[in-house]
């Protein structure tokens, strides 16, 4: 399934790099408001961070949500306190797209992630160009080498790579291109079933300053809590915030859980 959603998305890129050549968009990339300091802005706080998705549908899951309006859902977001908002731009399984994330750029103050499949340096510009701050790195799909070098290219531009990781292994290979924002997945990427505990297992191997994400499976405050309690800095939500009723509410709750 992994390496189909890469595939895919690399497909994709391929397709918008012919309208739109590498040194078009770089020119574009360059030319955008400096990124916001996402470590800054997810390192420990009193309250935990949320980082709170706009998530449409997902393979695991289906369709979840139908947003027709990106922006207004990433304000409520960060009118309930979010801390960054994950734009899913995966166009084939999670229904999104770069639109989406230049709609929520243009909407909120708070660091915009790219949550995408990402492998190569062009994906990392129209990120940029769109208004990103933050990409993510998934480690299980990336050779180390690659993992470092679009980990340096990201923050060349100024921005900041989330690298999840989904085992033990991944988490340290991570350390080794000395991650700055760390998240753990509890979803399995075969399976799909859900290892939240994975995140208490790793929470103490985490070198002080490198900011601790949870990821997935927080439906209900008290998966918040626990990810708290084990350590996290950051949580990161989707489908509870877009399948609720009160996305705003639901972060406040969230933060206070
Ligand atoms: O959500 C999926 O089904 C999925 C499948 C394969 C790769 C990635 C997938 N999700 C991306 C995410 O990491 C989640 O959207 C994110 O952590 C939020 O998770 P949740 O709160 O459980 O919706």
């Amino acid at each position: 399934m992994l390496d189909d959603l890469f595939a895919g998305s690399l497909e994709d890129a391929a397709r918008r790099r012919e309208q739109l050549p590498t040194a078009q968009l770089e020119t574009l990339a360059l030319e955008q408001t400096p990124a916001i300091d996402a470590v800054a802005a997810l390192s420990r706080a009193e309250l935990v961070h949320i980082i709170a998705e706009v998530k449409r549908a997902s393979p695991s899951r289906g369709l979840l949500a139908n947003i027709p309006d990106p922006a207004e859902l990433a304000t409520a977001y960060a009118r309930g306190g979010a801390s960054a908002i994950s734009v899913l731009t995966e166009e084939r399984k999670f229904l999104g797209s770069l639109d989406d994330l230049r709609a929520v750029r243009a909407a909120v103050d708070v660091p915009v992630l790219r949550k995408e499949f990402i492998g190569e340096e062009y994906q990392i510009l129209e990120a940029r160009a769109a208004g990103a701050d933050l990409i993510l790195l998934i480690v299980a799909s990336l050779d180390q080498p690659t993992l470092d070098r679009l980990k340096r290219f990201t923050e060349e531009l100024g921005m900041t790579a989330l690298i999840e990781a989904h085992t033990r292994d991944e988490f340290q290979r991570a350390l080794d291109v000395d991650a700055r924002v760390l998240g753990v997945n509890a979803r399995d990427l075969k399976t799909f079933e859900m290892h939240p505990e994975l995140f208490g297992e790793l929470a103490s191997e985490y070198p002080e300053g490198v900011v601790k994400v949870a990821e997935s499976a927080v439906l209900r405050p008290e998966h918040v809590r626990a990810y708290r309690d084990a350590g996290a800095d950051a949580v990161l939500v989707g489908e509870a915030l877009v399948t609720g009723d009160d996305p705003a509410a639901s972060i406040q709750e969230f933060r206070n859980a």
